[in-house]
């Protein structure tokens, strides 16, 4: 199994994989401090929510390294811009909120410490975000795998991969577990437009751990589910409510209709981390709208004519009851949603 490292913190630089140069050019991006950080989300240098959750985490080491010779009120002001411009890095995938959250919680709770101690135990809580991740990616790979057939085709959307996350991935994660335990699955993954994802993203990672595959137009998914070619849908997440309403990449809500009318299993796989418990329906999600750059041109070439408007919504919401089944660490919840999330508190 290839190991692939989106993120990686040594010596006070975070190191990300430049994921909008993939598959063509391998290269790492830096970030020496937190405007860098914000940068890198915002340009989605890094994407996928648990990796954006682990990126801001070390926005904020490196915020602190930076203004630790301040005097406290400097330092813990500072630190407190730091902390509000990577909470709004991007709207909204909650595991950068939660992240953030931990992060504000933990200063407070030890405001009267020292800058180098307070710094000591921010530094902690992000490698303790970093760790986390991998186990919880095994764990709902493992859960994901019990609902995986042998020989199954499973259909994926965007890049829920080692890339989307600290590492091994989300819906990606329960493929490799599926792949690596002898099922012989087979994918199909959508290139996803406007950013190409899947095309560019896990297209990479298939052909890394040399997984049975084929890359697919988006357009393509709903006649291959049609035609019975399609054993399960498999997605990631970046928030999900309480009452089991998903939001995630752009294309996953038609994706779940027509899983629905032609009864192909739908399941998401996220950590619990991507349950806003704050909300209860996905009619409170804000759905980022990225720049219209991302329609027009392919690869900074022009495929739209000038002066044509777009509407680039980044994000959409899968209605709750499209959905058969929330693959997360402790667990596959099931409908009745609210009642079962509940339960992971
Ligand atoms: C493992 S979460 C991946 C999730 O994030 C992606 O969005 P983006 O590439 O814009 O960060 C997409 O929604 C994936 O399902």
């Amino acid at each position: 199994m290839k190991e692939i490292k989106a993120i990686e913190f040594k010596d006070n630089i975070l190191y990300l994989i430049d994921q909008r140069k993939l598959p063509t050019i391998y290269e790492i991006f830096q970030c020496k401090d937190y405007k860098e950080v914000d940068f890198a989300i915002k340009d989605m240098v890094v994407r996928g929510a648990p990796a954006i959750g682990a990126t801001a985490a070390y926005g904020v080491v490196l915020a602190a390294k930076e203004f630790l010779n301040q005097d406290k009120k400097d330092f813990l002001g500072n630190l407190d811009k730091a902390l509000e411009v990577l909470n709004n890095s991007r709207p909204t995938a909650v595991n950068l909120m939660w992240a953030i959250k931990k992060m504000r919680l933990l200063i407070e709770e030890n405001r009267s410490l020292s800058n180098e101690e307070i710094y000591v135990k921010i530094k902690k809580e992000a490698d303790k975000i970093f760790e986390e991740d991998i186990a919880t990616n095994k764990a709902m790979a493992k859960y994901g795998n019990e609902i995986i057939k042998q020989g199954a085709t499973i259909l994926t959307h965007c890049n829920t991969g080692a890339l989307a996350t600290v590492g091994y991935g989300t819906a990606l994660g329960v493929v490799r577990e599926a792949h690596y335990t002898g099922k012989n699955i087979f994918v199909y993954a959508d290139e996803t437009r406007p950013r190409l994802q899947g095309g560019r993203l896990t297209a990479w990672e298939l052909v890394q751990e040399g997984i049975p595959s084929k890359l697919i137009a988006d357009n393509v998914a709903a006649t291959l589910i049609r035609d019975g070619k399609i054993d399960v849908i498999l997605v990631g997440a970046d928030r999900i409510a309480l009452n089991g309403d998903t939001a995630n990449k752009i294309g996953t809500f038609m994706l779940s209709v027509v899983a629905k009318a032609y009864n192909v299993p739908f399941y998401i796989v996220a950590p619990t981390t991507t349950i806003d418990f704050d909300i209860e329906t996905g009619k409170e999600i804000e759905i980022e709208e990225r720049d219209s750059i991302e329609v027009t041109h392919i690869d900074g070439v022009r495929t739209a004519p000038e002066g044509i408007e777009v509407y680039n919504p980044a994000f959409d919401v899968t209605p709750w009851e499209n959905i058969s089944g929330i693959i997360t660490e402790k667990g596959i919840i099931r409908s009745p949603y609210k009642e079962n999330i509940m339960k992971l508190r």
